[in-house]
């Protein structure tokens, strides 16, 4: 894998691992935050609304301890409800319905069993006893069983079937002397009081009132409401436990509650924990409310109330600035590092493929700056070497193309270097339709030289001719060795007549100038024309006929053959 691919999975890689490392930061730290204001919310809240209900109960509780010492009512009781003594009773009675916030009341009496109401609406003016309670029926159980529990004041919520309404009813017991005579009290409409205090609709925020049983005494679905719980066996309670989802749940609320109670000196304490409510980790404050002898729970759905997604900006930044970070990272990486590196590496292959590496290397900092520097300085040290290599090669090759077209004897061109200006000379005749002269001089009885002053002697003889016959021809002809003894001029005479007298000069001149110990050397020669266009073959033919001639005409003879 290459060093770009490698870096890219990685910055990829830590962007994966960046943005899961901050959803779960995130979500811990969140969730810790949300935990602690929600337990302090809670505290709050539970605080707030145990004093809402209270504000309004414990008046409606003061004024009905008021009316259960209410001295006209307990003379008329204690009298067996003289008919002398009721119009007064029955006008404390008016008094205090006025008084009560949803101005009604009830008197109930322990000997007599007579049940006294009235209400807002004055329906019962007049016929204010409304029935006798009976210990037989159930409906009146609730106020034989508080009679007999004793206990000064209760919170009963219980419909009156006799009534045909329900009431959260305030009961405060009335007595004399220490006997209980009677019960006093007013109702508050069920419905109304929950939409005013219980259910105020906060989103998030479910709020209830239970009994030291636990049992459901407000809440805002009447349904869960746990009505007459008072006459109710264990067992069949409506209790907190059916908003639960964990019967483990149940339990800690119990112990919370417990606690609570043991504590009860402690002003406002407020209890929290996380339960499981409707399929929802919400948290769950609870407050003794010791005046009124029930527990305060709230439940505080914190994904609603305090949701998360609040926190996601916040997140969405984090991450971004982190991916961005990450890619800055990557691309300056890329562009000091990777890029200069690829590129190096792709002068470094030419190289290893035996090419000539390019000049255009790139520029790098730091470590990769000296790595660039240091294979530009071998690559140009190679590229100089290599032309070094090839111009020696280049002038190697000409010298030996030199050295294989000349005669090593005479310094002239051999048959190899004629042959070659002959085919160019040719070539141009046809382009130009110019023409040339062959001059061909063969020395005469060499072998003899040779049998008799020796063969270095010949050789002499040779190199001399050579000499002359370079000293003979122009710059732009050429004269060369044939082979053995024989010569081969390559010449541009202006006419016929021009070459005829360029042999016979050249004859003359080796007859004049080769002598070797004193011995006179002597040519033949033949010369010929070539005509435009005419095969070399041919002209060499002629020539060497022309040669022939000169020879059979008795040797030391020029001819020509136009
Ligand atoms: N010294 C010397 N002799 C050579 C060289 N090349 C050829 N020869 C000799 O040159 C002689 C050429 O002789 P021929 O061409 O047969 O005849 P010739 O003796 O010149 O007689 P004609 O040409 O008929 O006049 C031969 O004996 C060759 O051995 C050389 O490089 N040096």
């Amino acid at each position: 894998m290459s060093l770009k691919k490698l870096f890219l999975t990685l910055a990829m890689l830590l962007v994966l691992a960046a943005s899961v490392a901050t959803g779960l930061l995130f979500q811990r730290i969140g969730e810790n935050i949300v935990d602690d204001w929600g337990r302090r919310i809670v505290e709050i809240q539970v605080r707030y609304d145990s004093a809402r209900l209270q504000k309004p109960l414990q008046r409606e509780i003061a004024l009905a301890f008021q009316m259960a010492e209410s001295n006209a009512l307990r003379q008329w009781v204690v009298a067996g409800e003289d008919p002398a003594l009721t119009p007064a009773a029955l006008a404390e009675m008016e008094s205090f319905r006025r008084n009560f916030r949803d101005q009604n009341f009830f008197v109930a009496l322990v000997d007599s069993g007579a049940y006294y109401f009235n209400d807002r609406n004055e329906q019962y003016s007049g016929r204010e006893l409304r029935y006798h309670l009976d210990p037989e029926k159930s409906d009146d159980a609730w106020f034989f069983r508080l009679v007999e529990e004793g206990r000064p004041f209760h919170l009963n919520v219980n419909p009156d079937t006799e009534l045909g309404i329900t009431q959260l009813w305030i009961d405060v017991l009335m007595t004399d002397n220490g006997r209980i005579i009677g019960m006093v009290g007013t109702g508050l409409e069920l419905e109304s009081f929950l939409r005013e205090i219980v259910d105020i609709g906060q989103p998030g925020i479910t709020t209830m009132y239970v009994d030291l049983n636990g049992a459901i005494q407000l809440y805002r679905d009447q349904n869960y409401i746990d009505f007459a719980s008072i006459v109710k066996p264990e067992g069949q309670k409506n209790t907190v436990d059916l908003l639960l989802d964990k019967p483990s749940d149940r339990t800690r609320l119990m112990h919370m509650m417990a606690d609570l109670r043991d504590r009860s000196e402690e002003e406002s304490l407020v209890l929290s924990e996380f339960v499981s409510v409707e399929g929802k980790r919400q948290l769950a404050g609870i407050a003794y409310l010791p005046e009124i002898g029930w527990y305060q729970v709230s439940f505080i759905d914190l994904a609603e109330f305090m949701p998360l997604a609040h926190f996601l900006p916040v997140a969405m930044i984090f991450l971004a600035t982190l991916v961005f970070a990450i890619t800055m990272f990557y691309l300056v990486l890329q562009r000091l590092i990777l890029n200069p590196l690829a590129r190096l590496e792709t002068n470094m292959q030419t190289v290893s493929d035996g090419r000539i590496p390019s000049a255009d290397l790139p520029r790098g900092h730091g470590e990769v700056g000296q790595l660039i520097t240091h294979f530009r300085q071998m690559a140009n040290a190679i590229r100089n070497h290599t032309e070094e290599l090839e111009s020696k090669v280049r002038e190697r090759t000409e010298a030996l193309e030199t050295l294989a077209r000349t005669d090593a004897l005479t310094g002239l061109a051999n048959r190899l270097g004629m042959q070659f200006a002959l085919e160019r000379e040719a070539k141009r005749s046809i382009r130009r339709g110019s023409t040339y002269g062959l001059i061909w001089i063969d020395v005469d009885e060499f072998k003899d030289i040779n049998d008799t002053l020796g063969h270095a002697a010949g050789d002499e003889v040779l190199k001399r001719i050579g000499t002359l016959l370079e000293r003979e021809v122009r710059e732009y002809e050429l004269a060369a060795r044939w082979g053995g003894d024989e010569f081969l001029l390559l010449v541009m005479p202006d006419d016929v007549h021009a070459l005829q007298v360029a042999a016979e000069r050249i004859r003359k001149t080796i007859e004049h100038e080769a002598a070797i110990d004193g011995r006179t050397v002597t040519a033949s020669v033949g010369a010929t024309l070539a005509r435009s266009g005419e095969d070399v073959e041919a002209v060499l033919q002629r020539a060497d006929e022309a040669l022939y001639e000169a020879k059979h005409s008795g040797r030391n003879r020029s001819h020509a053959i136009l």
